[in-house]
């Protein structure tokens, strides 16, 4: 044995359990550094929101403490990731370096090039499908290019075989840390308040604390819970803004505080074959659908993915308009109740995204990417592939999106989805009152005006 310690990288997979980087390293069977590095500095790395961070915060504490159980002291870290875990082997000795995928452009140039310099170190460097139940280059259509639309994608990933079942959590005994006991003698580490992660002055995090608890034990509990009440009513019932029947386990697949492969056998082993089970897990295929998109056309969140839709011709921005959609104060209930629960809560019901953003779009004229942008700033769940595909799937430029002509009416969303009123009268209560403002747009002639212009995109193609 060479004792030379293995160094497991975690970034969007903050768990213990089915994670088959940390999996590697125990069947190694060396001494483990756990280490998680904040990376804002690396180039193309997108800056986390300020929800986000909040997030961050809280679920590497709790990985902390579970790794803490193992013995493993949990090692932060700040600056150019490639840097970072370079200086790690170089302090520690290192003989292997595990993590689990990531898919993104400027990530997977980090990872590349960091895996190549390594391995031509001599270590061991291993990486692993952790995040994805298929790979982005395994599921191709019949004349190999990637899918473009999600029925046929979704098809194929069926065909394909079965995700792999989840990995055990490892046991205490199964792994040492560097530095003894709880590897208090490891390697330094940043201390987690000292990164600013949370915010002070204002602390307007305080409706996010009270909705939300971080970390992987909770996120397993939720999982349960859901299939237990919720997964029954899912198919007919996930629409509904007055109704809570999804599963809000975004921020945790986001964070990778659960996996999807657990999701999907823990779903498949509760109600394989219902019609419950077939559309939820149909749901976590819109996630694979976009980080496969992702995949191949990196710069999601700022280019169109149909080209013809640069030609769109936004208007000048009038930043009161941007401002009352941000803080809730449109006039219109359905979009208000909507921007205040994202406000309030770091997460808006799946059909309240896609009125608020067409509203943004279509109504107000404002480019999906400002709204993109506020939505990566306030979402617990901001991420770097489902937050822009959904706002390219409403702005009508992405993979398999929403026609543009097909422009919601606001308020006959709210009459389906919200029939008794239950949504708007807990975000607006001062709705029907003279506290409450006029609509600042017209639904029609704004509707025309966005037809219109979309006329251009046409004249493009
Ligand atoms: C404009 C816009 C922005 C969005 N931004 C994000 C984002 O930043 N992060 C995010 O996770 N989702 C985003 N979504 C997708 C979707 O709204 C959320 O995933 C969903 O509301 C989360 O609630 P849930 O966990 O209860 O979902 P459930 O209905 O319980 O679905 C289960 C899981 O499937 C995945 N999923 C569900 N719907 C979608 C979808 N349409 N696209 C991709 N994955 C999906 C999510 O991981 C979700 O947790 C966005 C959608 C739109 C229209």
């Amino acid at each position: 044995m060479s004792a030379a310690p293995s160094i497991v990288w975690f970034r969007d997979d903050l768990r213990v359990a089915d994670h088959p980087a940390l999996h590697a390293a125990v069947e190694r069977g060396e001494p483990v550094v756990a280490v998680y590095v904040l990376d804002e500095e690396s180039s193309g790395i997108r800056p986390l929101g300020g929800a986000a961070r909040w997030w961050l915060h809280h679920s590497l504490a709790s990985l902390a403490d579970d790794l803490r159980e193992l013995d493993v002291k949990l090692v932060l870290r700040r600056g150019p990731a490639g840097r970072v875990i370079r200086s790690l082997v170089d302090e520690t000795g290192a003989g292997a370096a595990f993590w689990n995928r990531r898919y993104g452009g400027a990530e997977r140039e980090i990872d590349t090039d960091l895996k190549s310099s390594l391995a031509e170190a001599g270590l061991e460097v291993r990486s692993f499908a952790g995040s994805l139940l298929f790979e982005p280059w395994t599921i191709r259509t019949g004349s190999d290019t990637p899918f473009s639309v999600f029925t046929p994608f979704w098809k194929a990933c069926l065909a394909a075989d079965e995700p792999r079942h989840p990995l055990p959590a490892p046991s205490p005994g199964d792994l040492t840390g560097v530095g003894g006991a709880h590897g208090r003698g490891g390697p330094a580490s940043d201390d987690l308040d000292e990164w600013a992660l949370l915010p002070t002055k204002p602390d307007w995090a305080g409706g996010i604390r009270d909705t939300w608890e971080p970390g992987e034990a909770a996120a397993h509990a939720r999982l349960q819970e859901f299939l237990d009440d919720d997964l029954g009513d899912y198919a007919k019932g996930r629409d509904r803004l007055d109704r809570q029947v999804t599963s809000r386990l975004s921020p945790r697949l986001r964070w990778g505080e659960l996996s999807p492969h657990q999701v999907w056998h823990a779903t498949r082993e509760r109600a394989a074959g219902t019609e419950g089970a077939r559309k939820f897990l149909s749901e976590v295929g819109w996630r694979e659908f976009a980080w496969h998109i992702l995949f191949h056309f990196p710069d999601l969140a700022t280019k169109s993915w149909r080209s013809e839709f640069d030609a769109f011709p936004w208007p000048r921005l009038k930043p009161s308009a941007l401002t009352a959609w941000e803080r809730g104060r449109t006039g219109v209930p359905v979009v208000d109740a909507a921007m205040r629960e994202l406000w309030h809560t770091g997460v808006m019901h799946n059909r309240a995204r896609m009125i608020s953003a067409s509203f943004l779009i279509k109504n107000l004229l404002i480019d999906w990417r400002r709204g993109e942008e506020w939505f990566w700033d306030t979402l617990v769940d901001a991420d770097h592939a489902n937050n822009p595909f959904g706002w390219q799937w409403v702005a009508g430029s992405g993979a398999d999106a929403a026609p543009y002509f097909r422009i919601f009416n606001p308020e006959l969303q709210r009459e389906k989805f919200d029939p008794d009123g239950a949504y708007v009268g807990r975000w607006v209560p001062e709705y029907g009152t003279d506290d409450y403002p006029e609509p600042i747009v017209d639904l029609k002639a704004t509707r025309d005006a966005a037809l219109a212009a979309y006329e251009q995109v046409k004249a493009a193609r």
